[in-house]
């Protein structure tokens, strides 16, 4: 099939005030040639012309004279990597107030770019990561008592504003891509507006700088939320990206996948080899279909291309094979968003961008989230192409018209518009917040959605009512929020120990808020062999019941110090990598329950108190059978029909009634996670 493209002209092109175009620097930089570090290449005339670094002076004055400022500068200016660099070297790690020596925090949407921006900017310092400058994340922390610059992953400042909302480790917050407004940054920004609030009313002199920084950031909306605060716009960007979009609609949406394919197989016949490609598709399924069909064809035609896979859940040593550069070979990477902002692939000079994101949403009415594919913001669309262009003069393929990117949303929507607020409100409860009117929201749910999240917490005896006005957490609200998962999920733990099965609730809580174990969902192995795997360790009364056992199995042969692990797990169709995962959040589950004084209990073989605590934990996610649709219904609203998950062990079971973890939709609704229950429990529980 011929691609037909039309050419749609460059990449950018939206800010203006401070200009530091260096276009005319340009030519004379191609290739870095200076000096390696750590692997990456640095050029340090290149460094001091990226846009930011041009105006570096104003950008210093403008942090310094304001609490709180925006910056807004092009894909690639250089805002990630320079301005902390910039502040760092201007001493702001230092209280403005005391002198004391504190902290800048830098934070990312992703694991994978707080991680890539900590290593590059150490390389350009010529320091070792960990030392001067650090990263953190969920169970990854390298910093150490000399770091002074951390990039950390936005949930991560959020735990530990939860501990200490004044935030006193640091001096500088720079919430970095802020127009993803995802959940855990959205709930930062409001925190940090509230503290500075709390600061005005105590008369609390200047001591945390905020800087909200982003290339498509809705400048605006984000002064007026902090007072009218500064806005700071860096015109400029280091290299052109050329856009190319359909000449007609695409109508194809269920081809995706081969469209991209396609679209990598003609532009191997016109791109010169040195020249790598970046592919953004929705999810992992077709990304691992994409490396597959690329590799099948690639054999066929005696092509050079090898493809790599890029999604959250693949291990971290997994994702750094796209940082290798590939000699004689084109490297294709297939990734989600996941690589769409602050990160440069070295060689990456072509983004294919299939328009399409997947994102979770919830459905308030059913309490469930699911899994939905929607087209891309334009925000979004610019960040993708942003990803080309940032070495080199790059291009981007959008396998859409441009009449359809015309229609495409401006901004994505925010997540706390299209989440379940219990975990926003019980966050806002816990700072000190009292009533859900004075809290305020950069865009705010509607009253119905604040009041049915209220209406949950209070049934889950999450929150108290105050003898005077307004809510706080109550006993359980205040353990369930010192828990790093979603607190509807957290109810088990309280079932199960009543119930005295609390060991095993802690084990299924960490397989639940962590990736799924079997080997297929990375790519590593054949869909035959991981359902090979999911029937061997299959049991009749469902799928948390299956964690149990593949959690022993896991621990046996973890203790057993004569075999390969790795060998042994990969033959029964596990992932070596994810188990660790569970391991981890396991401890780390069960840390926090010893420190609450948690009744630590196993009901051992029998499982039926454990099916008991999940059926009263979770009893909106009751289904019952229904021979007549050969599926089920949702028992708290029949109309909601739905199978259960074909990785399930209970597929094609037609048991009575079983109770789900989460719910999934693609073109169907599946039902995941499930376990076997009686309705006769159904009838006790309030
Ligand atoms: N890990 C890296 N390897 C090679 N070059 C890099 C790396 N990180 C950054 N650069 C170079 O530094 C430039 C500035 O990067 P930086 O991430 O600071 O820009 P940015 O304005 O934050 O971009 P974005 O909005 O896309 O995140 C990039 O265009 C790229 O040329």
């Amino acid at each position: 099939m011929r691609l037909e493209v039309m050419n749609g002209g460059k990449a950018g092109n939206s800010v203006t005030t401070a200009s530091a175009s260096n276009s005319s620097n340009i030519s004379k930089l191609n290739g870095f040639n200076n000096k390696q570090f750590d692997g990456i290449k640095l050029d340090k005339d290149f460094i001091a012309n990226l846009p930011v670094r041009l105006v570096e002076d104003e950008v210093l004055k403008v942090i310094k004279e304001n609490e709180v400022c925006i910056i807004i500068g092009e894909t690639g200016s250089g805002k990630s990597t320079q301005i902390p660099q910039i502040c760092l070297d201007a001493g702001l790690h230092k209280c403005p107030t005391t002198g004391v020596e504190k902290k800048i925090i830098v934070t990312q949407p992703r694991r994978i770019a707080a991680s890539a921006l900590a290593k590059r900017v150490a390389s350009e310092r010529n320091v070792k990561t960990g030392t001067e400058v650090g990263f953190k994340f969920r169970f990854e922390n390298v910093t150490s008592n000399e770091t002074k610059l951390i990039y950390a992953t936005d949930g991560i400042l959020l735990a530990d504003a939860m501990k200490d909302p004044f935030l006193t480790d640091y001096s500088m917050v720079i919430i970095d891509e802020a127009h993803e407004r995802g959940l855990s940054s959205d709930t930062l920004l409001m925190i940090l507006k509230i503290l500075n609030r709390k600061k005005e009313k105590i008369g609390n002199e200047l001591s945390l700088r905020i800087v909200i920084m982003s290339a498509t950031v809705e400048a605006e909306k984000f002064s007026k939320f902090f007072n009218n605060a500064k806005i700071f716009a860096i015109e400029g960007r280091t290299y052109e990206t050329k856009l190319f979009y359909l000449s007609r609609p695409n109508l194809q949406e269920g081809n995706m996948v081969s469209m991209c394919v396609d679209c990598v197989l003609q532009l191997d016949k016109e791109e010169p080899v040195e020249h790598d490609f970046l592919v953004f598709l929705p999810g992992f399924e077709e990304i691992n279909s994409a490396v597959k069909l690329t590799a099948q064809r690639s054999k066929e035609k005696g092509l050079t291309l090898i493809a790599f896979p890029l999604y959250a859940s693949l291990s971290l040593a997994r994702q750094a094979q796209i940082y290798q550069k590939q000699s004689k070979l084109r490297k294709v990477i297939y990734a989600t968003n996941i690589a769409e902002t602050s990160i440069t692939i070295p060689g990456i000079r072509v983004v294919i961008d299939s328009g399409k994101v997947r994102q979770k949403e919830f459905v308030h009415d059913l309490k469930y989230d699911k899994l939905v594919t929607v087209n891309v913001s334009q925000a979004q669309a610019m960040q993708r192409a942003g990803r080309a262009g940032r070495e080199n003069a790059g291009k981007c393929y959008r396998l859409y018209s441009l009449e359809e990117y015309n229609k495409m949303l401006k901004m994505p929507v925010p997540e706390v518009l299209r989440s379940n607020l219990t975990s926003v409100i019980l966050t806002f409860l816990k700072i000190g917040m009292k009533q859900t009117k004075s809290m305020s929201w950069l865009d705010s749910p509607s009253k119905d959605k604040i009041m049915a999240a209220m209406r949950q917490l209070k049934e889950y005896d999450l929150i108290t009512k105050l003898p005077d006005k307004g809510y706080a957490c109550s006993e359980r609200g205040n353990i369930v929020s010192e828990f790093p998962i979603d607190p509807v999920l957290c109810l088990l733990l309280f079932k199960a120990e009543k119930n005295r099965c609390l060991v095993e609730a802690i084990t299924i809580l960490a397989f639940l808020s962590s990736d799924p174990v079997f080997t297929n969902d990375s790519g590593d192995l054949e869909d035959k062999k991981a359902d090979e795997a999911r029937r061997k360790f299959s049991c009749n009364e469902g799928d948390l019941a299956r964690m149990l056992s593949i959690y022993s199995f896991y621990k046996s042969f973890k203790k057993n110090k004569n075999t390969s692990l790795k060998g042994d797990l990969h033959r029964y169709g596990l992932n070596e990598v994810r188990l660790g995962t569970v391991f981890k959040v396991r401890k780390q589950i069960n840390t926090l329950c010893l420190n609450l004084q948690l009744k630590m209990e196993s009901c051992g073989q029998d499982l039926l108190p454990l099916r008991k605590s999940v059926a009263e934990a979770w009893p909106y996610n009751l289904c019952l059978f229904d021979p007549e649709i050969n599926g089920y219904r949702l028992a708290s609203d029949k109309k909601t029909i739905c199978k259960v998950h074909p990785t399930s062990c209970l597929a094609g079971v037609r048991a009575h009634a079983i109770v789900f973890s989460s719910m999934m939709e693609t073109t169907e609704r599946y039902a995941k996670d499930v376990t076997l229950v009686d309705p006769s429990w159904f009838k006790h529980i309030s």
